[in-house]
């Protein structure tokens, strides 16, 4: 890329080794995983040889929505930050109506995005929270280990959050958190029920601590690489050529926030 300004050659901002991805990463239980196969789709690893080799623009990266759902106080925003910026907040603040994050990824040489909708579990900014469900290609829903009434209501969670989107357009995820606060034998009890309800609502399960931090690098990684490959494959299907940008290409975080939120909303917190 030519940069106008001093004539020199600018590069896409470096990712942190962290954020690169070139297997896809395990599930956490093949019990209740959607996706068993341990590798690429082979047409996958051909769009993605292709796509490294011309390097693209940056600005012509893909993105994938994320909607994560749950009760209030059961650890959403938790997780995204403990992802995100590696911190844990132990006293609980409620969100008020949405947040968002973006991460970058590398995946197989092809940079990638997840826009992570952050919503609040409070009933009074469900309004607020639900118009933005909209055009999610991951939902997450999540509950606390350490309270089962969270995992009976995420069966709810989900049928609002998919009825803003078509059927089977979105892969769904089932998190518990707080696994911190369990004894093995009950989490395993636990664990047990989730994946009969993972199972129910075609999702995949996880178990995770945002104290710790256990599990939930691994998690974020499996949903960026299973978000990256659904994107190719659709595109695919599309009929769109490998070379041209995979799915939605953004041309900016901005511009692709405009579209995704919806007209009458505000971007960010609400
Ligand atoms: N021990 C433990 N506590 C956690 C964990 N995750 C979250 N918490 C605590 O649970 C409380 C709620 O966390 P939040 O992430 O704010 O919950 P939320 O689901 O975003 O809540 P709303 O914004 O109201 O929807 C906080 O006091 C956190 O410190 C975890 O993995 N382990």
């Amino acid at each position: 890329m030519q940069d106008n300004r001093n004539g020199r050659m600018t590069f896409p901002p470096p990712i942190g080794n962290d954020r690169v991805i070139w297997e896809l990463p395990k599930c956490y239980t093949p019990a209740a995983s959607v996706q068993l196969k341990i590798d690429w789709d082979i047409q996958t690893k051909a769009a993605c040889k292709d796509r490294a080799a011309r390097s693209q623009p940056w600005d012509r990266q893909k993105m994938s929505k994320v909607v994560v759902v749950g009760d209030l106080n059961v650890g959403k925003t938790c997780l995204i930050n403990r992802f995100c910026k590696d911190v844990f907040e132990r006293d609980y603040k409620a969100t008020i109506g949405v947040d968002f994050e973006i991460e970058r990824f590398e995946i197989s040489g092809v940079p990638f995005s997840l826009q992570i909708w952050d919503t609040a579990g409070q009933e009074k900014f469900k309004c607020i929270a639900s118009a933005y469900y909209r055009g999610a290609q991951v939902i997450i829903t999540v509950f606390d280990m350490a309270d089962i009434k969270s995992l009976d209501h995420t069966r709810q969670w989900l049928e609002e959050a998919m009825s803003e989107n078509e059927p089977g357009s979105c892969f769904i995820f089932l998190v518990g958190t707080k696994s911190d606060l369990l004894p093995l034998e009950e989490k395993q009890r636990t664990e047990r029920d989730a994946v009969r309800i993972a199972t129910e609502m075609h999702a995949e399960f996880w178990a995770v601590s945002s104290k710790t931090g256990e599990n939930v690098q691994e998690f974020f990684f499996r949903v960026a690489a299973l978000a990256f490959e659904n994107c190719i494959l659709k595109d695919m299907e599309n009929g769109v050529p490998v070379g041209i940008g995979l799915g939605d290409t953004i041309k900016s975080d901005r511009a692709n926030l405009e579209e995704t939120a919806p007209q009458d909303g505000k971007r960010g917190c609400c």
